[in-house]
């Protein structure tokens, strides 16, 4: 049988209101996400037993071992068949663009398809927070910890993303929160036009940008270096850090700022392409 291959975008808060706290310590969002073009790619090749594999550019560091949420995510759906995975990192770990996260939920749709078995029945929310809205890679307003997932209409958002190399654990950014009963995002309206729709992200926000910033101030520098390229309409944090992303009008203005941005800070990570519903590039398929 030929093996399947999956596509695990990134994920990007394009704002992040903290609203609350519950009882076991876990906070209340309401965020707006979007996921990018580009992400981590798996691949499940038919196999006696389990295994996995990382390679790719962001792979150091990543634990090939049982803590991998792609493994942690194979754990969870019924069938006994293995699989020998290869995750291919591109995106930075703990960055706040979802990428276990993303990885858990490519995992959970490719052995769906492998194994003829359906999903879990919290949609992998016991793997992390991030993991349901992954699961169906479309803009969504995401409250509750992540398990309220209501789809948007957004257009295009071209954007350029940057991570400055640091690195931010989301507990410690959580924890240095001063403030946790904030106002939740305005309503959502119907967006004429990308400006449009960045107009009104400007006055939303990323509540988690200030703690993170404290934490790393490599983040003030990137969102500096987002704000200041020509065309940049809105720079923010995603997630809880320390990937920024900068949002433009159209996507040949994304792809000249990134250009420009790479070629001057080319020890920082960074991306370019539309974010949006990414649900038929990550259909998972055989090769
Ligand atoms: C902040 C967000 C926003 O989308 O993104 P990332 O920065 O991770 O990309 C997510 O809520 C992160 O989701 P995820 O990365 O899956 O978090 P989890 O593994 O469930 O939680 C890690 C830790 O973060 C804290 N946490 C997480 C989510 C939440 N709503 N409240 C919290 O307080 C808790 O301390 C928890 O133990
Ligand atoms: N498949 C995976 N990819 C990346 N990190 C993983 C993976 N599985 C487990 N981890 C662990 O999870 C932590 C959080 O990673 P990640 O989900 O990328 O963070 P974030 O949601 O903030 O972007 C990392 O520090 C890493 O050790």
């Amino acid at each position: 049988m030929p093996p399947i291959e999956v596509f695990a975008p990134a994920k990007v808060n394009l704002a992040l209101h903290v609203t609350g706290r519950r009882e076991d310590g876990y906070h209340l969002l309401d965020s707006l996400v979007a996921f990018a073009p580009f992400g981590d790619h798996l691949t499940l090749a038919p196999a006696p037993v389990l295994s996995l594999t990382v390679t790719g550019p962001e792979g150091a560091g990543v634990p090939e071992g049982p803590e991998n949420l792609v493994l942690r995510a194979a754990a969870l759906l019924p069938g006994g068949q293995g699989a020998a995975i290869t995750l291919d990192k591109r995106l930075p770990a703990a960055s706040g663009i979802g990428g276990g996260s993303s990885d858990a939920a490519a995992m959970l749709r490719g052995l769906a398809l492998l194994r003829g078995a359906s999903l879990p029945e919290d949609r992998g929310l016991e793997l992390g927070a991030d993991v349901p809205m992954c699961l169906d890679p479309r803009p969504a307003r995401v409250r509750g910890i992540g398990e309220d997932i209501a789809p948007v209409t957004l257009p295009p958002l071209p954007a350029v993303l940057v991570n400055p190399r640091v690195s931010v654990p989301t507990p410690a950014v959580f924890k240095a929160l001063t403030a946790r009963d904030n106002p939740p995002m305005a309503p959502i309206p119907g967006f004429a036009s990308t400006t449009d729709c960045i107009d009104w992200l400007a006055g939303q926000r990323n509540d988690l940008e200030a703690p993170a910033k404290a934490i790393a101030p490599g983040i003030a520098a990137a969102l500096s270096a987002l704000a200041t390229l020509p065309g940049c309409g809105l720079a923010r944090m995603s997630g809880s850090g320390a990937t920024c992303f900068g949002l433009f009008a159209t996507l040949t203005e994304a792809e000249t700022a990134f250009t420009h941005l790479r070629a001057t800070r080319p020890e920082w990570w960074s991306a370019c392409g539309a974010l949006g519903d990414q649900r038929t590039l990550s259909q998972a398929r055989r090769a």
